[in-house]
């Protein structure tokens, strides 16, 4: 079509309205089946863009059509070129209905697009004694493993039902050993893939080049997208290339007609074809710049998404050491600026680097093509030019990386006030606050100032060079034409062209900088992604028949992977019968709390067993044990979703009337009915809108509804008044009585564990004694301090007024 438009517009200023040919026909069939080809895959899910896509595609035939009238290609014994072009327009419409109604992805679901890019963990270790059975729910998983038995102390490489293939990985391993892959000396793992039978390779990631590759390798499922926005890309940079020709030629004819007595510019044939072709150039440029621009936003958009679900997937499957090493805010700022910048890479950075190389060089070589000696002295000092304003502008844009540090602290000061507002009110704190919000805020505008002092400099030196150049051109390149060396309309080229190869060599620096903060960005993405984890979150043992909640630990030592020399657990030994309430207590900071980290298998011990219905849970499915126990912690995290929601949490098919059993059962039932919209009700933020009492009860209906084999309590009564408290106490002595549920109960207040069946006194990571609260009190220990220190306190409490 835009051949068509120029060849046209062309013929029509030359006043050729020569008979259409056959071989115009062919050739405007054929430049619409191209057009029709680049507009179907560039708008592959044209359902954004469906009216300027019909409206394009109707526009070119249209315009077709009339030039075929205008130039008697209907008359002319032309009608097999119009009917093939009615035909494949047809043709057109139908494929574009058919593009439409395939290519869009409402949801991921079954046919999830980027499975193969999907981190997938589950590794395990089994202890020699331990036969792998495989479940019916472990084979319909698409994480399909068989173990060997371990042999000696290596670590036991899983087979998969599948093929695997050699997975490069250059992350760290991170892991202690246990159950996890140690990379192999030459940095290559062995993977596993995700049940489809292919085998996944994700690229390593120590290097910007292989950053660079990995993105590459993200960006494959584009990779149509991506080639058709480099040929726009190529075609309307070549373009782009040549307007500032057409227009310095359209200048040199108006020059050159002044004073020629002609009446009409449009009589001077040379300005004619130099506008005709000048507007033709620019249709293309802006024609397969909208092309390009649509394609690689696309990919972009794509290729973010794609990366984000990856990271989001190998961030929810890391060790829960992992999280306590980096911070929520490092991990989400992966997600959401460095993911954001990773995605401009391949498509903005890269676009703009083509585009702005392929325009300085194109420039320079013409350049040289105008006059090489006037080009080789211009190239020689823009460079120099070139080198000196860069040194000033990385030094103005350091002075901006300073404000943005010490904006972040003056953020940072007012996040935390504006959070802990409440805090702040009771502490009497406002003047305080304000004292460091305004020390900040000086700070940044200190900072500012001086780089607004660098900025308001840098500005005139810029402007300085560029109009130093314009004079040299101008003086050197006057002197080459007064001596008839050069021609003018040569030399007002040279001038448009010079401008051209000044902005490129910014634009590129520019882009090449961003570019390469990309890469850096990438590199932590991409080091999160290849973090292999050492404790899986699904795969291995699932135990035939229905469990009983027995748990026993076995001589168990363990220490946090961030300070292995403290041992916070040491030699443990301990057995929860089926059914059995077994009370933790002890003094602060003794282990109760790593203790429970451990059944739930956070970590893993660095010394003994912890054994679930007699199987060491290293061998266990960890997401079947974990469905095996309820846990109810000190601080209550809930969602802002529906109470529905909240309690039937991970399991979304859980029935109304389930719901409301757990509810009851955590005496939360009467209050959730009195919210606004009951169990519908929609809690705000981690569930502010409720009290804490109210929060904790919700909580615990939440373990109960999955209805444990074994309930761990984690202060989980900590929060309540004596009322609410005396009513889930009861709710759980009811529904012990009814489950048998076996209970592992960490309290401090000890009046609400004097009736457990046994009481666990921790201290220093030992159990130093343990009984029922009479043979404990008679023991005149631990336990009996421990007693009479909090029956001390509570008469102080009711003392005071
Ligand atoms: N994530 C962690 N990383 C390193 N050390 C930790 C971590 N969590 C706890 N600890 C340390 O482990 C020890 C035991 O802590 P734990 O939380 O198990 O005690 P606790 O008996 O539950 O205490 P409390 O009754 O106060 O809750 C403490 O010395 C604590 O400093």
């Amino acid at each position: 079509m835009t051949t068509c438009a120029v060849v046209g517009c062309v013929q029509i200023f030359d006043g050729e309205f020569s008979p259409y040919s056959a071989s115009h026909s062919i050739a405007d069939v054929a430049a619409a089946n191209v057009l029709k080809a680049a507009i179907l895959c560039a708008f592959g899910s044209f359902h954004i863009l469906k009216w300027p896509v019909l409206s394009t595609v109707a526009a070119a035939v249209a315009l077709i059509c009339t030039k075929m009238a205008l130039f008697r290609g209907w008359t002319d014994g032309h009608g097999a070129a119009a009917a093939v072009l009615l035909v494949t327009t047809a043709c057109t419409l139908c494929q574009l209905a058919a593009v439409r109604s395939s290519s869009f992805v409402n949801d991921y679901g079954e046919a999830d697009p980027d499975v193969e890019l999907m981190p997938t963990v589950a590794v395990t270790t089994v202890p020699k004694s331990e036969t792998a059975i495989s479940s019916n729910a472990q084979s319909k998983s698409p994480l399909s493993f068989q173990y060997l038995p371990e042999e000696d102390d290596d670590l036991a490489e899983p087979l998969l039902t599948g093929d695997y293939d050699e997975v490069e990985a250059g992350g760290h391993n991170g892991g202690n050993g246990k159950g996890g892959r140690a990379p192999a000396a030459d940095g290559k793992v062995r993977g596993q893939n995700g049940g489809n039978g292919k085998g996944v390779r994700t690229p390593a990631a120590d290097t910007k080049a292989s950053t660079m590759r990995s993105l590459l390798h993200y960006a494959q499922p584009d990779a149509l997208l991506l080639s058709l926005g480099l040929c726009f890309l190529l075609v309307s940079a070549t373009a782009r290339l040549a307007l500032p020709n057409f227009t310095s030629r359209c200048l040199a004819a108006v020059v050159s007609s002044e004073g020629d007595g002609k009446d009409h510019l449009f009589n001077n044939l040379q300005f004619r074809n130099n506008l005709a072709y000048l507007v033709g150039t620019a249709a293309v440029y802006a024609f397969f710049s909208m092309l390009r621009i649509w394609c690689t936003a696309k990919a972009e958009v794509r290729l973010m998404a794609r990366v984000q679900r990856v990271l989001f997937a190998a961030i929810m499957r890391q060790d829960i050491s992992y999280f306590d090493k980096y911070g929520t805010g490092q991990l989400t700022s992966r997600l959401t600026s460095d993911a954001t910048m990773l995605g401009a890479i391949i498509t903005t950075n890269c676009n703009w680097v083509i585009q702005t190389s392929l325009s300085l060089f194109g420039s320079m070589g013409y350049l040289f093509f105008l006059e090489p000696r006037l080009a080789g002295v211009y190239v020689a000092i823009a460079t120099v030019f070139f080198v000196i304003t860069r040194q000033f502008g990385s030094f103005v844009r350091k002075l901006q990386k300073k404000i943005q540090d010490v904006k972040g602290d003056a953020n940072q000061v007012a996040d935390q006030s504006i959070a802990l507002a409440r805090l702040v009110r009771a502490f009497a704190a406002e003047e305080w606050e304000q004292h460091h919000y305004d020390k900040s805020n000086l700070d940044m505008v200190r900072e500012q100032l001086r780089s607004k002092m660098a900025y308001s400099l840098y500005v005139p030196v810029v402007a300085i060079v560029q109009n130093a150049l314009t004079f040299a051109v101008l003086c050197l390149g006057g002197f080459y034409v007064t001596r008839g060396q050069m021609s003018g309309a040569d030399l007002t080229a040279f001038l448009f062209y010079s401008q051209t190869v000044q902005d490129n060599m910014n634009t590129l620096s520019e882009q090449i900088i961003s570019l390469f903060q990309g890469l850096g960005a990438g590199e932590k993405i991409f080091e999160i992604i290849q973090h292999q984890p050492t404790l899986p979150i699904t795969g291995g043992l699932v135990p035939p028949g229905e469990p009983k909640g027995e748990l026993k630990l076995n001589n168990v030592g363990f220490a946090y992977p961030g300070s292995p020399q403290l041992r916070v657990i040491e030699n443990m030994n301990l057995t929860i019968r089926p059914g059995e309430r077994v009370a933790a207590v002890g003094p602060s900071g003794g282990g109760k709390s790593s203790l429970v980290g451990l059944v739930l298998r956070y970590y893993d011990p660095v010394q003994g067993t912890v054994l679930f219905d007699g199987h060491d849970i290293r061998v266990l499915d960890p997401r079947w044990l974990r469905r095996q126990i309820g846990v109810v912690t000190q601080d209550p995290f809930l969602f802002g979703v529906s109470v529905r929601d909240n309690i039937a949490y991970g399991r979304p098919d859980m029935s109304l009337e389930e719901v409301h059993r757990a509810a009851r059962l955590a005496s939360a039932h009467d209050f959730i009915l009195q919210l606004p919209l009951g169990y519908e009700t929609v809690l705000g933020e981690r569930g502010v809108t409720l009290s804490g009492g109210q929060r904790q009860r919700v909580a615990i209906a939440r373990a109960l509804a999955r209805q444990p084999k074994l309930l761990i309590l984690d202060e989980a009564t900590s929060a309540l008044d004596s009322s609410s408290e005396h009513e889930v106490q009861t709710a759980l002595q009811t529904l012990h009585a009814k489950t048998r549920t076996s209970m592992l109960i960490v309290a401090h207040r000890l009046s609400t564990i004097q009736d457990a069946d046994r009481i666990l006194v921790i201290q220093r990571g030992h159990i130093v004694e343990q009984g029922t609260h009479t043979e404990l009190l008679a023991r005149k220990g631990v336990y009996s301090v421990l007693v009479s220190r909090q029956l001390q306190t509570e008469l102080l409490e009711g003392d005071q007024p």
